[in-house]
């Protein structure tokens, strides 16, 4: 007690008291946090002291080196952003307003959060796109070569009756159809056909006629079958329906056998006691029986159901036949039709009256034997094959390269398939989150002025692709809302009927009040109906239209009027690119074609479309996508004083903003981009280092399907989870996967192991004989 008392009254020093300031020993961590606590008991101490000062100093140089340790050991660090706020000040989830946004040029990327929905980001359009390699090219100067090569000829001896037709029909020709002249595919097969009975290989570019190639002789060859019989007025001599089926036309697509057959009546119109008639999947099998009950001449057929009705049809009588005519040949092996094909040539030959018997008078008029024609744009190995199993000493009819100036193709011809030379090709190359708002920039300026184009075709990978990007033009977005809402009442030409009601719309994105464009939709997933009607009416349409469509419309249609095509998914090989390209600048009209590549790996696309181009790719330009997006957006009275990029992100985040809103759109937008990812994963192994799935940038790409997701957590109802994350760590698709769905062009040129790959080619054929439309495309889901 006494002790206590003592020491209570000792003047004692203040300094005795005060922290330790004298660290050693323990973690660095760990004296840090006994400075700060030295320094707080300083603090309560209240006078201000040398100490404090010394331990100050020492507390920030702790501060700097704590700092520079948390960096290194956070690999991922990042200056803390600032979250922004859409206009309304709402949850920070709500999308931007389009006059709010973002500023274009900004390089941050922002991360929004709400409860409902995962983790989105809206990263700016204008910023961290990679940069192209490949130069950008002028216009080149016309050198003569551009001459079209499928024209008409033009020389004085080129007329239809010089070709061995007889008159009736060369006047036909002219009078009636309008053809003045044969193209040189036509002056070299129809000779060769009416001369003699071989089989043929025809080989000529797209669009230069091969369909009157083979359909000419064979009319004129059934047509003579009656020629002593109107001579001597025997009628009972004259060809009638019931007199025998002469000839054969295979074709890969429904839609194809029908652009045939409406060529052939157009022929037969001089002729009209020759019956044809049609057996394509997807129609009622009992009216096609008693069609071939009654009696047809000539046959336009999909393989699949030819091959049904040889099986179960007893009225359909082969014997006659004579001719065998196999049109696209490279897509009837591609679509997995050669069994067919195979079990079609084994009946014929099986069934085939070779003697005079009771048909009497007709048989020695026939060719003695059955005369097969293969009839091809490209030569893949498999038309070769197609070649080994239903040709027998064929002759090789091909039309005159007359404008190919390279001396190395003209060497080379037999393997040289090109474009028309007249048709213009140039590429754009765009980063991917630029391709969404770059394809709606190229479809305004093309139709900015009316008239400048009157119809052009969009080829995308997949069928929900599809969908989505119909979708999305066809939708009210930012600027053109006002417009929108007046033209719903206005009566279209192209104005949808009960079947084409989902497949035919207004183009709001690119329509203008002096140039409306129809849009219109096509996939293999349609029903057969709704495809021909669509196509129909895109055909006829007579305002400026725009086609949104996988390759279903990329062999052997003849749609008028196409000015451009447009390959916003680069083809799966370039014998695909062709046949796209072809379905403009046909029989020597002029076209365009643009193909939208990616900066890095695609950019050495560039040489294959050079070799499939005359002049060594001479003509081949590079555009430029900011002048594009510039020109298209630019200030032109709608929103004035906003710049281009600034307009060009409102009408992506007016996109983007659709797909928050609405929960369909949204789950279509995200079904699209996984479509697309798997179809990108099965370019032809040839070219798969170029269309390279591992060097994709996925949040780019979601991007151009109006997603803000995060690419691992965009899930689709209906596909199987982690689909994009098997691409995404470049793991192989399993063949189950490839399988799955209707994801036939995987299925067909993955590269396989051959147990794999037979049984899921045979799965895969099953499938498209069900759909038995013939289109192989992606269609997941
Ligand atoms: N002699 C001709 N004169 C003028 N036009 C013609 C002539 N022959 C065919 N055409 C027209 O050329 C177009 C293309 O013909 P067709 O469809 O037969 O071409 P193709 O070579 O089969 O093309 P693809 O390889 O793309 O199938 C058609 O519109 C057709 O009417």
């Amino acid at each position: 007690m006494a002790d206590d008392s003592m020491l209570v009254n000792f003047a004692i020093d203040d300094s005795g008291l005060a922290p330790n300031l004298s660290f050693k020993g323990g973690r660095w961590k760990d004296r840090l946090t006994a400075k700060k606590a030295a320094r707080r008991r300083l603090d309560r101490l209240g006078q201000r002291t040398d100490k404090h000062d010394a331990l100050d100093n020492d507390l920030r140089n702790d501060g700097r080196k704590l700092q520079a340790v948390t960096d290194a050991e956070n690999e991922n660090w990042r200056p803390i952003k600032r979250q922004r706020r859409d206009n309304r000040g709402e949850r920070e989830s709500i999308p931007f307003a389009p006059n709010t946004l973002q500023n274009p040029t900004s390089k941050s990327k922002v991360a929004t959060r709400d409860k409902a929905l995962p983790q989105q980001f809206v990263s700016s359009l204008f910023s961290s796109n990679p940069e192209p390699k490949t130069e950008l090219t002028n216009e080149p100067e016309d050198d003569g070569s551009a001459k079209p090569s499928n024209a008409p000829l033009t020389g004085e001896l080129d007329t239809f009756t010089s070709l061995g037709l007889s008159p009736g029909l060369a006047n036909h020709l002219m009078k009636k159809l309008n053809l003045k002249a044969p193209t040189a595919i036509q002056r070299a097969a129809v000779p060769q056909l009416l001369r003699e009975d071989t089989d043929a290989f025809i080989q000529a570019e797209t669009g230069s006629g091969k369909t009157l190639a083979y359909l000419l002789p064979v009319v004129e060859r059934i047509t003579r079958l009656s020629e002593g019989a109107q001579a001597s007025d025997a009628t009972n001599s004259m060809i009638k329906r019931n007199s025998g089926l002469f000839a054969i036309i295979l074709a890969p697509t429904r839609e194809l056998c029908k652009q045939i057959s409406v060529v052939l009546d157009e022929i037969l119109h001089c002729a009209h006691w020759i019956v044809s008639g049609t057996v394509i999947g997807g129609e009622k099998k009992k009216s096609e029986k008693a069609r071939l009950r009654k009696g047809l001449n000539i046959l336009v057929a999909t393989p699949g159901r030819l091959v049904d009705h040889l099986e179960n049809t007893e009225a359909l009588d082969v014997s006659n036949v004579r001719w065998l005519v196999l049109d696209e040949g490279d897509r009837l092996m591609e679509l997995g039709f050669e069994e067919e094909i195979q079990g079609i040539v084994k009946k014929l030959d099986a069934r085939q009256v070779t003697k005079s018997n009771e048909q009497g008078f007709l048989t020695p008029r026939l060719p003695s034997r059955r005369n097969t024609i293969l009839c091809s744009a490209t030569m893949k190995m498999n038309v070769q094959r197609l070649g080994e199993i239903s040709l027998k000493e064929a002759v090789h009819i091909k039309g005159e390269e007359s404008s190919t100036t390279d001396p190395d193709r003209a060497a080379n011809s037999e393997s040289a398939f090109s474009a028309p030379a007249q048709l213009r090709q140039s590429y754009l190359i765009v980063p991917a989150k630029l391709r969404l708002v770059t394809l709606a920039a190229a479809l305004k300026r093309a139709f900015a002025r009316r008239g400048s184009v009157m119809k052009a075709i969009v080829f995308i990978s997949c069928a929900d692709s599809v969908d989505f990007h119909f979708e999305v033009f066809s939708k009210a977005i930012g600027d053109h809302k006002a417009e929108t809402a007046s033209t719903d009442d206005e009566v279209m030409e192209n104005a949808p009927n009960k079947a084409t009601k989902d497949t035919i719309a207004k183009a709001v994105a690119f329509s203008t009040e002096d140039s409306p464009v129809s849009l219109f939709k096509l996939h293999g997933s349609l029903p057969q109906n709704v495809r021909t009607a669509t196509l129909t009416a895109f055909s006829k349409s007579k305002d400026p239209a725009v086609l949104i469509c996988t390759d279903v419309a990329s062999r052997g249609l003849d749609l008028p009027n196409v000015d451009l095509v447009i390959e916003y998914d680069p083809a799966f090989s370039k014998e695909d690119h062709l046949h796209r390209i072809g379905r403009t600048a046909r029989a020597g009209n002029e076209g365009r074609a643009l193909l939208f590549l990616l900066p890095g790996d695609e950019e050495s696309y560039v040489g294959i479309l050079k070799e499939s181009n005359r002049n060594g790719g001479r003509g081949l330009i590079r555009s430029d996508t900011n002048d594009l997006l510039k020109k298209a957006f630019g200030s032109t009275g709608l929103g004035a004083g906003n710049d281009w990029e600034t307009r060009a992100t409102d009408w992506q985040l007016g996109v983007e903003r659709c797909a928050v809103e609405d929960v369909k759109f949204l789950e279509l937008a995200r079904r699209s981009y996984q479509s697309h990812l798997r179809a990108y994963a099965t370019h032809v192994a040839a070219e798969r280092h170029i269309f390279n799935i591992k060097t994709l940038h996925l949040g780019h790409m979601a991007k151009s399907f109006a997603l803000r997701d995060k690419p691992g957590s965009i899930k689709v109802p209906g596909m199987k989870p982690g689909d994009s994350n098997g691409i995404k760590t470049g793991k192989k698709m399993a063949p189950k996967d490839r399988s799955s769905g209707a994801n036939s062009r995987s299925v067909l040129q993955s590269n396989q192991s051959p147990n794999d790959g037979q049984e899921a080619a045979r799965r895969m054929r099953e499938k498209l004989k069900e759909q038995s439309s013939g289109a192989a495309e992606f269609n997941i889901g």
